[in-house]
């Protein structure tokens, strides 16, 4: 199996507390993975650890091997910057900068050495497009990315994030601050997306996870339950605490 993240015995503490406990998990390139669960049970926790986004958090440990391509991004000689270039981060709020349209896209490229206009401009376009973005921005490209509706700056993000050319999206509940149209648009995105880059997605939402993603990982009080197909998560998980939540027993 092709994994691109292995987690071994993961623990992760913010001080005395323990949010992790002994996570395995393989996650395979190319898919879109789930990861689902009540308030406070970890998931995005775990997504933080995968690009190492908890070592601005004063208090947070972490034990245990998350290897990603078989190398353990905890290492000390692993390069923090490379990392986050290749493992993308999108949030729950969209969070363009007070930039144009072209600076936020161009603004990770830059910072990575690229200062030929017309590099950046192919970048900035193709970016767009990947993110289904560019029909409704390619004639205002100098305006402010802070004009942009909702929805469309959460694609500006993710359009941000491909312009560093990963492998991996890190989504944190990304349709959660948008209405339904915009929504199904960052969904559809996703499907399309996968044929290129491996996303991992924390959501909130069931139906949003049964319609997207190919895997799903259930977690409670901060442990890994289950973690299968979704199909099957969906209609014969093998935990009874899967079961209680996805029925909505609890959560
Ligand atoms: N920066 C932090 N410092 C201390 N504790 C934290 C920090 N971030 C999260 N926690 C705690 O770690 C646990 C897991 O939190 P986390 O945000 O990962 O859960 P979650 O499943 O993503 O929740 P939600 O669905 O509400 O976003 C919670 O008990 C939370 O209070």
């Amino acid at each position: 199996m092709n994994a691109i993240f292995d987690i071994k015995h993961m623990d992760l503490y913010y001080g005395e507390k323990q949010a992790l406990k002994d996570i395995n998990l393989s996650i395979k390139e190319k898919e879109v993975t789930a990861f689902i669960g009540p308030s406070g049970c970890g998931k995005s926790t775990l997504l933080r650890s995968l690009n190492r986004m908890n070592d601005l958090i004063t208090g947070c440990k972490i034990t245990g091997d998350i290897e990603y391509k078989e190398r353990n991004i905890y290492d000390k000689k692993f390069d923090v910057i490379d990392l986050r270039s290749k493992v993308g981060m999108v949030f729950q709020k969209p969070n363009p900068f007070p930039m144009s349209i072209f600076d936020n896209i161009a603004y990770g490229p830059r910072c990575h050495g690229i200062k030929n206009k017309e590099q950046l401009k192919v970048i900035v376009e193709e970016s767009l497009k990947q993110a289904a973005l560019w029909e409704e921005v390619k004639d205002r490209l100098k305006d402010s990315a802070m004009a942009l509706s909702g929805g469309q700056q959460q694609r500006l993000c993710i359009a941000r994030t491909l312009a560093m050319k990963p492998d991996v999206i890190l989504m944190d509940e990304p349709t959660s601050a948008l209405d339904p149209i915009a929504t199904l648009k960052i969904e559809e995105l996703v499907i399309e997306l996968k044929k290129d880059y491996t996303i991992i997605i924390v959501t909130h939402n069931m139906q949003q996870a049964a319609r997207i993603s190919d895997k799903t990982a259930f977690f409670y009080l901060g442990e890994l339950v289950e973690y299968t197909d979704t199909t099957k998560l969906f209609t014969n998980p093998d935990k009874k605490q899967t079961e209680d939540y996805i029925t909505g027993k609890f959560g």
